[in-house]
């Protein structure tokens, strides 16, 4: 039985966390955290969820459950999760992160922890994205050079804070690799006013941001003639949820590493 504990639990994806692990079998709620001086210290985790009382309640500090849990799973914001990423260094814990728009600093310093502690680190936690992260690679490898134009346009709740998207530059960097395009030279984040005609080999990011959507991500290969699309939507967190659990269960089992869904998948 792994022992999982939230942080951000009173969060959109931490109150769908707490669902997914309560339904698993061979996981186990150890502790929610919210943030210091929140009201909601003390409350009841499965209240806050929505799916009635399991008896554990909401703290404010990871110190107040370090003996309770084995793996933190941490969908919050990039320095909160890098201050817990310290801490299950130091107190020898595993973590799996879902976190996005870390800049590049946090993610050379989340990098530097790859050998002090065993973490799953992925924009996306669904199978479906990181299934079309593969389709994604065959496809930027058989189109990309041959004249189709490629753009990812993805489309978020107005809730959202960072863009665009983790998933969408995940996408971005998988079909850059694989054209050998480096996504600092190619990427084209911004179109605006007099910003001349489209380049030949940049990809494109398109953002959207709108009501309740969960998140949907489509990658354009356009030529003259046709246009393929892969399209990816959530339509629940509970997508996302499962496979952050599922990785729980998974980097339980790992040495100190920086592992990707893809390791937690097998793909
Ligand atoms: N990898 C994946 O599959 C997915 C990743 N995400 C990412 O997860 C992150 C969170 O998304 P979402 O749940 O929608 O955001 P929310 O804003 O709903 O949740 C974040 C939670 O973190 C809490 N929090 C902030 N600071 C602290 C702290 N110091 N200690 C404990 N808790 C804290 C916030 O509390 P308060 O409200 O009081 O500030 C809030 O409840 C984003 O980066 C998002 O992009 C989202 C979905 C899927
Ligand atoms: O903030 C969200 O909601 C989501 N964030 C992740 C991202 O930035 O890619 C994953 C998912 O699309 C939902």
């Amino acid at each position: 039985m792994t022992r999982i504990a939230i942080v951000g639990v009173a969060g959109r994806m931490g109150r769908t966390l707490v669902n997914a692990v309560q339904q698993d079998a061979e996981a186990t709620l150890a502790g929610g955290i919210v943030e210091p001086g929140s009201s909601l210290v003390g409350a009841d985790i499965g209240e806050l969820a929505g799916i009635g009382k399991l008896g554990v309640t909401a703290a404010d500090s990871l110190g107040a459950i370090v003996d309770d849990f084995d793996v933190l799973i941490d969908f919050t914001a990039p320095r909160v999760t890098l201050a817990n990423l310290a801490f299950c260094a130091e107190h020898g814990k595993r973590i799996v992160i879902g976190t996005t728009g870390l800049d590049d600093a946090e993610l050379a310093e989340l990098d530097g922890y790859g050998d002090r502690v065993p973490m799953v680190f992925a924009p996306n936690m669904s199978v479906g994205v990181n299934l079309t992260l593969k389709l994604l690679e065959t496809a930027a490898r058989a189109l990309g050079d041959e004249g189709y134009d490629i753009e990812v346009i993805e489309s978020h709740h107005r809730h959202k804070v960072d863009a665009p998207s983790g998933t969408a530059l995940k996408m971005g960097e998988v079909m850059a690799d694989a054209l050998e395009r480096p996504l600092k030279e190619y990427g084209v984040f911004e179109r605006v006013g007099q910003c001349g005609p489209r380049t030949d080999k940049e990809i494109g990011f398109a953002t959207v941001r709108a009501g309740d959507i969960v998140g949907e991500h489509t990658v354009m290969f356009a030529t003259e003639g046709e246009r393929i699309e892969i399209t990816h939507k959530a339509s629940s967190r509970m997508t996302f949820a499962k496979g952050a659990v599922r990785a729980a269960r998974w980097v339980a089992g790992q040495g100190n590493g920086r592992y990707a869904m893809q390791d937690v998948l097998g793909l």
